[in-house]
């Protein structure tokens, strides 16, 4: 006899979303793609590719004395701390890569976590019962989960709208300590923060800004700081939070401010306390990316033109290339400036179908739907790296070319109208 009342089975699962869904029914597989990446070229399925979906923006991930200082620190310290930092995890490389960040960044002091993600989770131990965190709804979700596992109440303000913020930060308790958290450069569409406002209605209503630079930390900026010193308001922000495996060529993560800050995460934040710390090559990888970084600031100005010039590309070839101008709501918020150029393609079956026509025509870039984009949206994104060439970059503006020219029924994505990137459901 069927059971007539079968009991729920926790591992009975649905395809994760609707996009997920909706990829899946088509024969495109973009995902978990085993590939291998060097100096803005990827090997994928034995075929040489442009590599136009990497987060390694400044080149170094491969750099030869990257790669050679990670291999000195495997021979001699091997492959692993097996334990967290504050019983059997602690390296001499630990505490020179914390001075390194502290002093690149003008903090007092500097904690280096395992990832990038875990930085943002150990803010959780700054937010206590009684204390209002102020999230853009656009964050990151590490950011937001970071948000969660606190005990603070959690108020989202709309993306990149300080108005907004500034409303919610004068209607809470006046008694609650008070926290605006935001990433300086929103990882999907490569849009800055309008932090010269945020730090200013923090400032205004007594809160602290917490800034995720994983996206802008050696990469923007006079020097190389972020987003915060390309706005001219690096010493309004209280904390930044930041990963090493983007700019700097590792893995890994770090949180820079205040040293008092610092020493309570160290001993209270569950993410540092209970993981074991960054590995040895890590941390020697992460040390040269952020002294190369610093040493040859042509690495920076060379990404950043280059994605100027595709981004003016894709937009003449008709592609709704970003900035919206209306995402970063604000008058006079600065186009992204970044080399994160999100082609806003709508619905995800013409999205995947246009990634599969870049990586025919010898491209790979990232399809992106929900969650990290608002329901409803997809974007093909595109990165760049200081180690394209120029004939890369020709290539990639070559490959969306064709795409526009291959007959298809109608192609959403051109001249599709602007849709903000900014979620509207946390994520
Ligand atoms: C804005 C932002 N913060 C944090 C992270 C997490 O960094 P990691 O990859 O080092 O865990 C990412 C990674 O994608 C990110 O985009």
């Amino acid at each position: 006899m069927p059971d007539s009342n079968p009991r729920p089975d926790l591992f009975d699962k649905a395809p994760a979303s609707p996009f997920l869904r909706a990829v899946h029914a088509t024969p495109v597989r973009p995902y978990y793609r085993p590939l291998r990446a060097r100096d803005g070229e990827a090997v994928v399925d034995g075929r040489k590719v442009v590599m136009a979906g990497c987060n390694d923006y400044l080149g170094l991930a491969t750099d030869p004395r990257v790669t050679a200082a990670a291999a000195t620190a495997l021979q001699t310290y091997g492959t692993s701390c097996s334990g967290a930092r504050t019983l059997n995890g602690t390296l001499p490389l630990h505490g020179e890569l914390e001075a390194a960040v502290a002093d690149f960044l003008g903090t007092e002091d500097a904690a280096v976590v395992t990832t990038g993600f875990q930085a943002n989770l150990a803010l959780a131990a700054l937010f206590g019962p009684g204390d209002a965190v102020f999230s853009d709804t656009a964050n990151h979700a590490s950011l937001i989960d970071g948000i969660r596992l606190g005990a603070a109440h959690r108020l989202r303000y709309r993306h990149a709208d300080p108005a907004h913020l500034d409303r919610l930060l004068a209607d809470a308790d006046p008694a609650a300590a008070k926290a605006v958290v935001t990433d300086g450069m929103f990882s999907m569409d490569g849009a800055l923060a309008p932090l010269p406002a945020v730090t200013a209605a923090a400032r205004r209503h007594g809160a602290r800004t917490l800034v995720d630079g994983a996206h802008d930390i050696g990469l923007l900026g006079p020097a190389g700081r972020g987003a915060a010193e390309l706005l001219g308001v690096h010493e309004q922000v209280d904390l930044f939070t930041g990963t090493f495996s983007k700019c700097f060529g590792s893995t890994g993560g770090f949180l820079a401010g205040p040293a008092r800050v610092i020493t309570h995460l160290r001993y209270t934040a569950r993410a540092i306390l209970f993981s074991a710390s960054m590995p040895p090559p890590a941390l020697a990888a992460a040390m040269s990316a952020l002294e190369i970084s610093i040493d040859e600031p042509w690495r920076r100005h060379r990404v950043l033109d280059l994605a100027s010039r595709l981004r003016t590309r894709l937009t003449a070839l008709g592609y709704d290339a970003g900035p919206a101008p209306a995402d970063p709501a604000p008058p006079g918020a600065p186009p992204p400036p970044g080399p994160v150029i999100a082609v806003r393609t709508g619905d995800p079956a013409d999205c995947v179908r246009l990634w599969q026509h870049l990586l025919d025509a010898g491209v790979y870039t990232n399809p992106v739907g929900p969650p990290a984009v608002p329901e409803g949206s997809s974007i093909i994104r595109v990165t760049l790296q200081a180690t394209h060439t120029d004939t890369h970059v020709d290539r990639i503006a070559e490959a969306f070319a064709t795409a526009r020219r291959t007959p298809r029924p109608a192609d959403p994505a051109l001249a599709r109208p602007r849709q903000p990137l900014a979620p509207e459901t946390a994520r």
